[in-house]
């Protein structure tokens, strides 16, 4: 299909009117589609906001998430309806990904993962950049990816939905981890190695549950950890870089704008780890970092002096 035909005007409710479900907006606006965005703040109710939608697309913070597929549960909707996530993170408790949540709670409908490399302030500013649109249900993809393909924005399906999704999630940990290697000033080859060895660990999670390891060489997996580890608009990035300096993680936390979901995600991931007894050492140190069990200096002693090992 050629990007330069426009894709026919669609309705799209976007939940969530931060950061990235603004950028998603002026992309499905670009593309002539009829947009409704939507958060908490809003003057409409959630019920008037998806009223007639084709597609709604959830950019709300982990911690929302629940609660608002929970609200959409009440709501009369037409199983045609696809539910499309671009939330990366990890549930509390139960360690759910926010797609098995949109799933549990409306089994009925399409559901689409969206995740890349997408820093949302170089996609509002009209920078290219390309994503990955993965679900179980083909040509639900395939409406999802000519609906925000732009000149700006190459969309890639892809079918492996879990794969995709923990690439974007369990990055955000490793951009905390990043962080902290570059707030210390600890050179470019010690940047590499994190990064390399912890695309193996995030490989190693994601075969648990079902992924395919080849998924995280794309857009979701490598990709994406390029952006974040590379980028100060990284938000995770940004609080590893200030716990590096010296700073508490609640200061850290407070001197970022919106949301950082590694912080959330360190912790259940461990627990899923432990749990399953799936080693995750870069993001362990990250953890106890987090927790203020060790400091910066401690975690880059703690990852150097590990018993020697095999690469694989
Ligand atoms: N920013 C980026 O570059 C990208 C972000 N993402 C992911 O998108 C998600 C959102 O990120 P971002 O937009 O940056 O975050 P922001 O903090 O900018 O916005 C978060 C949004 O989630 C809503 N929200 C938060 N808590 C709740 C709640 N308890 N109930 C209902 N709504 C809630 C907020 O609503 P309210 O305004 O009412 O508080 C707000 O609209 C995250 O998972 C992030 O990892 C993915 C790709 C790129
Ligand atoms: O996921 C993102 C880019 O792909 C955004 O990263 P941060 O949440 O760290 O800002």
């Amino acid at each position: 299909m050629s990007q330069t035909n426009l894709p026919e005007a669609s309705t799209i409710a976007i939940l969530g009117a931060g950061a990235w479900g603004s950028a998603l907006a002026k992309l499905a606006k670009t593309n002539q589609h009829r947009v409704t965005l939507w958060s908490r703040q809003s003057s409409q109710s959630l019920a008037e906001a998806i009223a007639g939608s084709d597609m709604i697309v959830s950019a709300i913070s982990m911690k929302g998430v629940a609660s608002i597929a929970q609200q959409l549960q009440a709501i009369p909707l037409p199983e045609e309806t696809i539910l499309v996530s671009a939330t990366k993170g990890l549930e509390p408790i139960t360690g759910n990904t926010p797609a098995q949540i949109w799933r549990k709670a409306l089994p009925h409908h399409p559901i689409v993962v969206l995740s890349g490399p997408n820093l949302s302030k170089e996609i509002e500013a009209g920078l290219p950049s390309a994503t990955v649109v993965a679900s179980d249900d083909a040509q639900a993809a395939q409406i999802v990816q000519t609906a925000f393909a732009s000149k700006n924005f190459r969309v890639y399906t892809n079918s492996d939905p879990i794969g995709v999704e923990l690439g974007g999630t369990l990055k955000n940990v490793i951009a905390i981890a990043v962080g902290v290697c570059d707030g210390l000033q600890l050179g470019t080859n010690a940047k590499a190695a994190l990064i390399t060895r912890a695309l193996m660990e995030i490989i190693r999670v994601g075969s648990y549950f079902g992924a395919r390891p080849e998924t995280f060489w794309g857009l979701s997996g490598l990709g994406d950890l390029l952006a974040t580890c590379n980028s100060h608009l990284s938000r995770n990035y940004q609080v590893g870089f200030a716990l590096a300096q010296g700073k508490q993680l609640d200061e850290a936390i407070a001197s970022i704008s919106g949301t950082a979901e590694g912080v959330n995600t360190a912790h259940v991931l461990i627990g899923i780890g432990d749990r399953e007894n799936i080693a995750v050492p870069v993001s362990r140190y990250v953890y106890r970092l987090l927790n203020g069990e060790i400091n910066p200096q401690e975690a880059v002693e703690g990852l150097m002096e590990r018993d020697l090992k095999s690469e694989s």
